[in-house]
């Protein structure tokens, strides 16, 4: 692996590196010193600081999971199977090796170097059907992959030996990212899938749900079963985060012949939008475990504040029990005061009724005094080392990405790029007009400024395109592009286009300096596309017209960006 491929990975480790020594020398000690893991969870160790992420593939038998990871990886694995029948019944985690190989569960189980332990005691069944392979690809170097059996709609012929639904449910919760594929061709969904929905509500974050195979149905149907699948899914979930919803075919054959080029360009879109996602969890989980240590860091000061209020105010000898029960029943007073005097946000308490549950049972006489010196150490280290750490994790986000490889490697160069078809680019390689699937919605609007001989004027179009609250500094390059013809006014091509330049530049894409090909309105096409003689012959006339016109009326035919602002277009 060469250093300038392992350079996110490398720098982002090195980031939780740091991460983890200053929790171990700042927050630690406080931790400890007030007995923090009597109340909260145990001190963060090794695994909390790891930034190699976890995929679980989760669906319904025969909706693609296999054929995912398949294409995920651009080849097969030892063990895999695929097929229109119920085909994987194992839960297989696919990770790095210097060789093919395939492990039965039982070994993965053992491992102390895996944190699978804690699967034996699903039992016996459950290990039997658990396989661990690893595999030497580029793309489970920083990643590993958890494949799952099929979940079954009919469950009246099948015993699975083991608790399926809370073994997908431990699975999910040591996963960092839960793809739920659904089949677009049969939206099923029976009583295992509603149990396992369930259980996956508290890691709804983590979910993201794929509709496959959705070439193999036409673009209305489509839209049918995305809206019929939305509708299920707002009824079983009870959270307000609804999962993003991937329209896709994630495999490597070709699309079906029921899609069309506005299909297939949704469904390519959709695709890259799940890629970059799973692409992303290195560093997602590098900023997740950052902001994990700041609200930890400042629970722990709140806690040891508290601690210290509670022990001064008990007193040394009588009557303990009676002013701990005091204590305990009066705890939003003591809240408001530590919040008062020590300027802590209301934010960084504990929900009163947990700390009162744990109050009840802790020991008051092991309760210690305020340790300003610990306390101070953590205060900084929120305020410098933090912030400083934060930065370096955006910045390695910067570098080469640590998911790489397979569908996370392909096309990264050449025409069929991931880059190629993003921004300004989209459409570059189609014979279409780029803005065509925009028009209809743009057209609504020209049409609603009354143009006149087709045509509407720069005031009227300025006033729209003002509404997207961009700086007139970028408002004019884009009315320079949009003019395509240099008339100083919009037909409804040029219009279209200027509104799709700004949301390009809203999307956050940078505008090319000269219009591509692609995006030249068609009418004007044939303009543009003239050669030698009939284009300068185009030119001759032009020019001619367009001195003419700047005799006659003192302005010439196209305005230049600069021009444009200088007569009162976008005033900077
Ligand atoms: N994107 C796709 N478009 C069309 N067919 C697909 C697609 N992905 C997979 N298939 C086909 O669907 C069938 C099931 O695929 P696969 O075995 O990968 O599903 P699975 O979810 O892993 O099933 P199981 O739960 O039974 O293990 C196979 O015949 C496969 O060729
Ligand atoms: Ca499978």
């Amino acid at each position: 692996m060469s250093l300038n491929e392992t350079r996110e990975v490398e720098a982002l480790q090195r980031v939780m590196d740091e991460l983890q020594k200053v929790y171990k020398n700042k927050v630690l000690p406080l931790e400890e010193y007030y007995n923090f893991d009597n109340f909260d969870l145990p001190p963060m160790g090794d695994k909390d600081f790891n930034i190699k992420p976890t995929i679980l593939l989760v669906g319904e038998y025969s909706t693609g999971k296999t054929t995912f990871i398949k294409y995920l990886l651009s080849r097969g694995y030892p063990g895999m199977k695929v097929s229109p029948e119920p085909s994987t019944d194992n839960f297989c985690t696919i990770s790095y090796g210097e060789n093919d190989k395939l492990l039965p569960g039982h070994a993965l189980v053992s491992d102390p170097s895996k944190d699978y332990r804690a699967l034996g005691k699903f039992g016996n069944n459950l290990l039997d059907e658990l396989t661990c392979i690893e595999i030497q690809s580029s793309v489970v170097e920083n990643l590993t992959i958890i494949d799952s059996p099929g979940i079954l709609s009919d469950m009246s012929n099948v015993k699975r030996g083991y608790d399926f639904p809370r073994v997908i449910d431990w699975f999910a919760e040591h996963a960092d990212r839960i793809v739920l594929l659904f089949d677009a061709q049969k939206l099923e969904v029976g009583d295992e899938m509603k149990a396992i929905l369930d259980l996956l509500t508290k890691n709804i974050h983590k979910v993201r749900i794929v509709l496959n195979k959705s070439d193999l149905i036409d673009y209305q149907q489509l839209f049918r079963v995305y809206g019929a699948l939305m509708f299920y899914l707002g009824k079983i979930i009870p959270s307000r985060f609804v999962p993003r919803v991937y329209i896709g075919s994630f495999w490597d054959e070709p699309f079906s012949r029921l899609s069309t080029e506005e299909s297939r360009q949704l469904l390519e879109a959709e695709k890259q939008d799940l890629l970059e996602d799973l692409r992303n969890l290195p560093r997602d989980l590098a900023m997740e475990k950052l902001d994990y240590v700041i609200k930890r860091s400042r629970l722990v000061r709140c806690h040891a504040h508290l601690i210290a209020y509670l022990k001064k105010e008990m007193p040394s000898i009588f009557r303990k029990q009676a002013r701990k029960d005091n204590l305990i029943f009066n705890l939003s007073d003591i809240y408001f005061h530590v919040e008062e005097e020590y300027r802590i946000p209301r934010g960084d308490f504990p929900p009163i009724e947990v700390f009162q549950k744990y109050l009840r049972t802790a020991d008051f006489s092991k309760f210690q005094t305020l340790k300003p010196k610990l306390i101070e150490i953590v205060d900084r280290m929120l305020l410098c080392e933090i912030p400083i750490l934060k930065d370096m994790a955006l910045q390695a986000s910067s570098l080469t990405p640590a998911i790489r490889g397979g569908a996370f490697g392909l096309g990264m160069e050449g025409p069929f790029s991931t880059l190629a078809i993003s921004g300004v680019d989209i459409g570059a390689n189609s014979p279409f007009w780029a803005v065509r699937y925009d028009k209809s919605k743009y057209d609504k609007i020209f049409y609603s400024l009354n143009p006149i001989e087709g045509r509407i004027s720069s005031d009227d179009a300025k006033n729209e395109m003002m509404k997207s609250k961009l700086p007139n500094s970028v408002l004019g390059k884009i009315w320079v592009l949009a003019d395509h013809d240099g008339d100083n006014l919009l037909d409804d091509e040029e219009f279209a286009l200027a509104l799709y330049l700004i949301k390009l530049k809203l999307d956050g894409c940078d505008l090319p300096a000269e219009l591509p090909r692609h995006l030249i309105p068609p009418s004007q096409l044939g303009l543009d596309c003239a050669e030698g003689k009939i284009k300068y012959g185009i030119g001759l006339v032009a020019g001619i017209l367009m001195g003419l016109h700047f005799i006659l009326f003192g302005r010439g035919g196209r305005l230049r960006e600069d021009e444009f602002v200088k007569r009162g277009g976008f005033h900077y």
